[in-house]
């Protein structure tokens, strides 16, 4: 995926460094029973070294700090060590906690100082293009304190009174307006002190890093996020995951 001649963010010495926190603790629960999620296999190698790559793609980025399953630190040790990564990637892995938002400050907890860009990357979506990480990036070094990658939605959504009981009838109470929503994915990019802020102060529960930033009353801006960035969650996605990663593969033949 790595292209030389592409206009990237540099990764001059004068330049803010980029540093990529990857969550991986989570069990995918929802992908079926077997290994933690970003220990499967995708084409024959652990999911989590895919988004390991897909964030070294960048030439911006000169560290990533995996968030492992908190029993698997040492083998996701031994996998980093066993798959090549460009050699101006470092790595660090520390073990998880008990949810995502958790994994998260564990990771950011752990970056040394000299990082002043942070992406925060799901494991679970091993094929974002470095494109897309690379406009997050770019945009945060335009001064956005916290950028999502996002795409429209194809499915009309509707807010519902959740059934108590699941596969019970709900009631619909509103319809969106849907040329207003977007479908928000990762690499989400902060201005390192931002994201702290928002790890330190926001203690409800969240579903992304961005939301945190929300609540501190500051902008996050969205920035085309791409259909190969889908989060593998269930298991037609993986299944989906394979069949971009056969194609990729087929068009890189050429
Ligand atoms: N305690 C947790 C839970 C999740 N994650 C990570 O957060 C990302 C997004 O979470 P999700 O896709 O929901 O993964 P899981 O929590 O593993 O999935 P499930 O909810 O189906 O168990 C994943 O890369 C996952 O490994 C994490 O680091 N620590
Ligand atoms: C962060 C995220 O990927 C943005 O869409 C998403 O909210 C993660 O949700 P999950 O339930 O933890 O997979």
């Amino acid at each position: 995926m790595s292209d030389d001649s592409r206009p990237t963010p540099s990764a001059a010495p004068s330049a803010a460094r980029t540093a990529a926190v990857i969550p991986a603790a989570g069990r995918g629960v929802r992908l079926g029973p077997g290994a933690p999620k970003a220990l499967r296999a995708l084409g024959g190698t652990p999911m989590l070294i895919h988004a390991v790559r897909a964030m070294a793609a960048s030439r911006a980025v000169s560290l990533v700090v995996v968030v492992a399953p908190p029993e698997g630190a040492a083998e996701v040790r031994s996998l980093l060590d066993a798959h090549a990564l460009p050699e101006r990637t470092d790595f660090l892995v520390v073990p998880g906690g008990r949810s995502r938002q958790e994994s998260v400050k564990l990771g950011l907890d752990a970056l040394p100082p000299g990082h002043d860009i942070v992406l925060v990357h799901d494991a679970a979506r091993p094929l974002v293009p470095v494109d897309t990480v690379d406009a997050v990036i770019e945009a945060v070094r335009d001064g956005a304190p916290a950028v999502v990658p996002a795409l429209p939605l194809a499915d009309t959504v509707k807010q519902v009174e959740p059934a108590g009981t699941p596969g019970e009838p709900e009631p619909v109470v509103a319809t969106p307006e849907r040329a207003l929503l977007r479908a928000v994915q990762t690499p989400q990019g902060f201005d390192r002190t931002t994201l702290v802020r928002a790890h330190e102060t926001v203690t409800g529960e969240v579903t992304d890093d961005a939301g945190m930033v929300e609540q501190l009353g500051l902008t996050v801006v969205a920035v085309p996020g791409h259909e190969e960035a889908f989060k593998v969650t269930r298991p037609l996605d993986l299944v989906l995951a394979e069949a971009v990663l056969a194609r990729r593969r087929l068009n890189d033949g050429f």
